[in-house]
C-alpha cells in the first residue's frame, strides 16, 4: 500500500520491532492529541496504525503486553489541575470501520461481526440497539449530588481525571443545579465541544488578533478546557452534550429510553439522534441515517456509535481494560479523491512559518471544489514523498481544510523530483528575503525577521505584550490597524509615532468610523516613553528571538551591561566557540572506537591536537570562569574538558543568530539613531565574587556517583556562595562524595579532609 506510515519500516522490521515502534508511534501522538491538544497526524491516519498493532498483537500474542496502548486510554492528565478519582472508569470505545481504505468488497463486515459477538454473548437473534452520532469533542464526567454540580472532570488516564469545574461552570449549556426532583447522585457522561459555527467564529477573531488558527474543533475544545483561567474559557463557545452514565442513585433506569427521558426531564441536553434498531438490518440503515445526517448536525461527527439498549444486558456483556464489550464506534470514512498537483506554493504565516500549499486541478469533494490542500511542512513532504506533477489522494473529514494523504506512484511524470522547501525558497523568506531557519525540536522553517512585513502586525503585537514592553493598548486589533494603514512597517516604528497621527488614527471603517482619539494616544506615548528605559531583558523578550523565553532573557542580561554590549557579545561568542572546540576534542577521542588506529603518526597528531584545543579552551574560557560566566572543568575518569554553558547551546547560537543577522544588526542601529539603548538591571560584573550565602568561602569536590548531575550541584553550590573545584587540595573544605568516587576519596582522607554525603550538602544549604 502506497499510503501506509512507515511501510518501509514495516518491511525491514521483525514483528516485536515493529510493535515497539508502533508503540512508540502512538504513545508519541496519544501525548501530542490528548496531554497537548496538538496533533500531528489526522485521526485515520492513527486508526490505522492503532489496527495494525492489534492485528500483530493478536497474530503475536507472545508480543502482547498490558501498558500497550491498545490497552488503554490515552491519557490527558496535565499539571497544574487537582485529580479526581472516577468511581467507575471512564472508557474508550472500539472502532469498527465501514471497510479497509482501498478494499471494495466487506462492507459492513466488522460490524456484522460485532452485532454478531452480541447476539452471540446474550443468546438472543436479534438485540436491541442504539446508534448515535459520535461527537468529535472531548470527554467529560459530571457529578451532581442531591441536584447540584459538584464537580467535573476529564478521563485523564480511565482512573482519574483533571478536575475542570471552574471551566466547566461557564459552559451555558450544563446546568449547576437540577429541578426537583433530582436523583440523590447522577453522574452524567458526555462531550465537551464546539459546533462548527462558532467554531469558525472563533479562528477568525483569532486570525484577526495574530493568534494561530485551531485546525479543527477538537484541537480547539481540548485545548480550552485545560486553560487555567475560567474567563478566558468562558469566551470560547464550549457546548456540552451528553451520552452516558457513570455512578447513579435514584428511580430505577433500565434502558436507554429511560436515561433520555430523565436528562430531558432534568434539563440536561441529550446527543440526539437517538436510533432505536431492532435487527442487524435496522442498525446498518441506522448507521446510514447517521451518515446522511451528518452535514446538517452543525457539530463534527466521525461516526456513529451503537450501544446496547437495555441496561442489564450492558452489565452481562461488561468491559476490557479499554472499552465495553456493549458498544462500537463506526468510523465514517472521510471523502476522498484523486487529482493532479499542480504546484507547491509557499505562504509565510502572520508568525512567520512558512507553509507549503498544494494548488490542484479542481476536484469537488464534500460538497465544496477543492483546489487548494495543506502539505504541513517538509517533513510532511519527505515522509509523503510528494512532488510536483504528482497524482495524489486529498482528503477533507469534517471542517478539518483538505490534506494530501498519499501519492500514486504509478501516475508520477519520469522526470518528478523530490521536493525541497528550503531549495524552492533559496533558503530565503518569500516575504522579506531574510535567511529561513528551524527552531529546535520543530519541523517548521520560519522567518525570524523581525521586520518582516507578513508578520508586522504579530510582531508588534508581541512587542507589545505585558511581558515584553507593555504598551499594551497598542498591541491586538490598534497593531493590526497601524500595520494595515501602513503607519508602522515593524514594531519599532512605533516609537516614531506623534500625537495627532496616533489620535486621528481610525480604527473603524471608512462609512463607521471609530478614532484611537487623543487621550488614548497621550497614554500610549507615554508607555512607550516609559519603555524606552526598561531593562534589557524585557528588550530581549521584545524582539521575539527564537529559543529565548523570559527565563534566559534574564539570564543573558546578567551577563550583559546593556543591548550595545549584548548585541557585540564576545561571552557568547566565546560559549559558541568553546562549544566547538570540545565538540572536537571528544571528536578526536583515542578511546572512541571510531578513531581505533595502528598509524602511530596519526594517533600522535590527535594528541598534538588535543593538547593544543585544550589549552586554547582554557585561554578562551578564562576570564568568564573566573568571572563565574561560565564552568569548564575535567572530566575525572578521561580528562576530558567539560563545558558547562548556563545560557545552553541552542539558546546561544540563536542570540548569536539574530545580532549578526541582517534584521538583528538593523533593529540595534535603528534603537541606537532612536537613542534608545536599554541596560541590564541585574549586570553582575563578577558572579563569584557578589553571591553571599551559607556556602560562602568554602571550597567542594564532587565524586562519585549523584543522584543530581554534577553541573548542577555546582550551580548549586556557587548560588549559596561556595565553590566546586575539580581536584582535592588542601584548600579543599568538603569532599561530597556518591557511591564509588575511590581515587579522590583516599586523596581526601590523606589530607583529612571531611567526606559529606549529598543530603549533608543540602543540609548545610537548608538546615
Ligand atoms: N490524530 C492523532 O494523533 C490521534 C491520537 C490519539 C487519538 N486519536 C483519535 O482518537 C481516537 C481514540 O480516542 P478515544 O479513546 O477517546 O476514543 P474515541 O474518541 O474513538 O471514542 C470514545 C469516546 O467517544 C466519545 N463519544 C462521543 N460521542 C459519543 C456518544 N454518542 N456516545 C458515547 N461516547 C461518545 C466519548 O467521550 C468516549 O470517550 C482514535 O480513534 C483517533 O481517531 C487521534
Ligand atoms: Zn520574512
Amino acid at each position: 500500500m502506497a499510503d501506509d506510515l512507515f511501510d518501509f519500516a514495516s518491511r525491514q522490521a521483525t514483528p516485536a520491532q515493529r510493535a515497539e515502534e508502533l508503540r512508540r508511534i502512538l504513545r508519541r501522538n496519544n501525548d501530542l492529541y490528548y496531554a497537548k491538544a496538538a496533533p500531528e497526524i489526522s485521526d485515520a491516519e492513527y486508526d490505522k496504525l492503532f489496527r495494525e498493532l492489534e492485528e500483530l498483537e493478536a497474530q503475536h500474542p507472545e508480543l502482547a503486553s498490558p501498558d500497550s496502548p491498545t490497552h488503554r486510554v490515552g491519557n490527558d492528565l496535565t499539571e497544574g489541575f487537582r485529580k479526581i478519582g472516577h468511581p467507575s472508569p471512564m472508557q474508550s470505545i472500539d472502532d469498527i470501520f465501514e471497510k479497509k481504505p482501498g478494499e471494495a468488497a466487506h462492507t459492513d463486515q466488522e460490524l456484522i461481526a460485532f452485532y454478531d459477538r452480541l447476539a452471540r454473548t446474550l443468546e438472543q437473534d436479534a438485540p436491541i440497539v442504539t446508534v448515535e452520532p459520535k461527537i468529535d469533542g472531548v470527554a467529560v464526567t459530571l457529578m451532581y449530588r442531591n441536584g447540584k454540580l459538584e464537580y467535573a472532570a476529564t478521563r485523564g488516564d480511565g482512573k482519574q481525571g483533571d478536575d475542570i469545574t471552574a471551566n466547566v461552570r461557564t459552559i451555558a449549556a450544563i446546568p449547576a443545579e437540577l429541578p426537583a426532583p433530582a436523583p440523590a447522585i447522577l453522574e452524567i457522561r458526555g462531550e465537551i465541544f464546539m459546533r462548527s459555527e462558532p467554531f469558525a467564529q472563533l479562528n477568525a477573531q483569532r486570525d484577526a488578533e495574530g493568534l494561530p488558527a485551531f485546525a479543527n474543533p477538537r484541537n480547539a475544545t481540548a485545548g480550552t478546557i485545560k486553560l487555567l483561567n475560567p474567563e478566558e474559557v468562558a469566551a470560547r463557545p464550549l457546548d456540552f452534550l451528553a451520552h452516558g452514565l457513570g455512578l447513579y442513585e435514584g428511580e430505577p433506569l433500565t434502558d436507554a429510553s429511560g436515561y433520555e427521558n430523565l436528562l430531558t426531564r432534568l434539563g440536561i441536553p441529550v446527543n440526539r439522534p437517538i436510533i432505536i434498531a431492532r435487527s442487524l438490518e435496522e442498525t446498518r440503515e441506522a448507521v446510514r441515517t447517521v451518515s446522511n445526517l451528518r452535514q446538517t448536525l452543525g457539530y463534527g461527527t466521525d461516526g456513529a456509535v451503537i450501544k446496547v439498549y437495555d441496561f442489564a444486558q450492558r452489565g452481562e456483556l461488561g468491559s476490557t481494560a479499554r472499552a465495553p464489550r456493549w458498544a462500537a464506534a463506526f468510523k465514517f470514512l472521510p471523502e476522498q479523491r484523486e487529482t493532479v498537483l499542480e504546484n507547491i506554493v509557499i505562504q509565510v504565516g502572520r508568525t512567520g512559518v512558512l507553509t507549503p500549499v498544494a494548488e490542484l486541478a479542481p476536484v469537488p469533494l464534500s460538497g465544496t471544489i477543492v483546489s487548494r490542500a495543506t502539505l504541513h511542512n517538509q517533513d510532511e513532504i519527505e515522509r509523503k514523498d510528494i512532488r510536483i506533477g504528482d497524482t495524489v489522494l486529498v482528503e477533507k473529514a469534517g471542517e478539518i481544510i483538505p490534506a494530501v494523504i498519499s501519492v500514486n506512484k504509478t501516475l508520477r511524470p519520469a522526470a518528478s523530483e523530490p521536493y525541497s522547501l528550503y531549495h524552492a525558497v533559496h533558503g530565503r523568506c518569500p516575504s522579506c528575503g531574510e535567511p529561513i531557519s528551524r527552531f529546535e525540536g520543530q519541523v517548521a522553517w520560519r522567518c525570524t525577521n523581525i521586520t518582516c512585513p507578513a508578520q508586522a502586525a504579530t510582531r508588534t503585537i508581541h512587542f507589545c505584550r505585558r511581558e515584553a514592553l507593555d504598551i499594551e493598548s497598542l498591541g491586538g486589533s490598534v497593531a493590526e490597524t497601524l500595520v494595515a494603514r501602513g503607519l508602522i512597517r515593524t514594531p519599532l516604528d512605533l516609537f516614531k509615532l506623534d500625537l495627532e497621527t496616533l489620535g486621528s488614527l481610525n480604527l473603524g471603517t471608512d462609512a463607521e468610523p471609530r478614532r484611537f482619539g487623543e487621550k488614548n494616544a497621550a497614554k500610549a506615548l507615554q508607555a512607550l516613553a516609559d519603555a524606552r528605559n526598561y531593562p534589557l531583558d524585557r528588550w530581549i523578550i521584545a524582539f521575539g528571538i527564537p529559543n529565548i523565553g523570559a527565563v534566559t532573557a534574564r539570564l543573558v542580561a546578567t551577563c550583559h551591561r546593556d543591548l550595545h554590549d549584548l548585541s557585540r557579545s564576545d561571552y557568547l561568542a566565546a560559549l559558541l566557540e568553546l562549544q566547538t572546540m570540545a565538540d572536537e576534542y571528544k571528536a578526536l577521542n583515542p578511546k572512541a572506537r571510531a578513531n581505533k588506529t595502528d598509524d602511530e603518526q596519526l594517533k600522535q597528531q590527535r594528541e598534538l591536537r588535543r593538547t593544543e584545543l585544550k589549552e586554547t579552551m582554557e585561554q578562551r574560557a578564562a576570564e568568564y570562569t573566573r568571572r563565574g560566566y561560565l564552568i569548564l572543568n575535567a572530566d575525572a575518569k578521561s580528562s576530558e574538558p567539560i563545558l558547562t554553558n548556563p545560557v545552553g547551546n541552542v539558546a546561544t547560537q540563536s542570540l548569536v543568530d539574530f545580532f549578526r543577522s541582517h534584521a538583528g544588526r538593523h533593529a540595534v542601529e535603528e534603537l541606537e539613531t532612536l537613542g534608545i539603548n536599554p541596560s541590564s538591571a541585574t549586570y553582575i560584573e563578577n558572579k563569584n565574587e557578589t553571591v553571599e550565602g551559607p556556602l560562602s568561602g568554602k571550597t567542594f569536590v564532587l565524586t562519585g556517583a549523584l543522584s543530581r548531575p554534577r553541573p548542577e550541584y555546582e550551580k548549586l553550590i556557587a548560588a549559596q556562595g561556595g565553590k566546586a573545584t575539580g581536584s582535592v587540595t588542601k584548600k579543599t573544605d568538603y569532599l561530597v562524595a556518591g557511591e564509588g568516587g575511590g581515587s579522590k576519596r583516599d586523596k581526601a582522607a590523606q589530607l583529612g579532609i571531611p567526606v559529606i554525603t549529598e543530603e549533608q550538602l543540602l543540609s548545610m544549604i537548608q538546615p
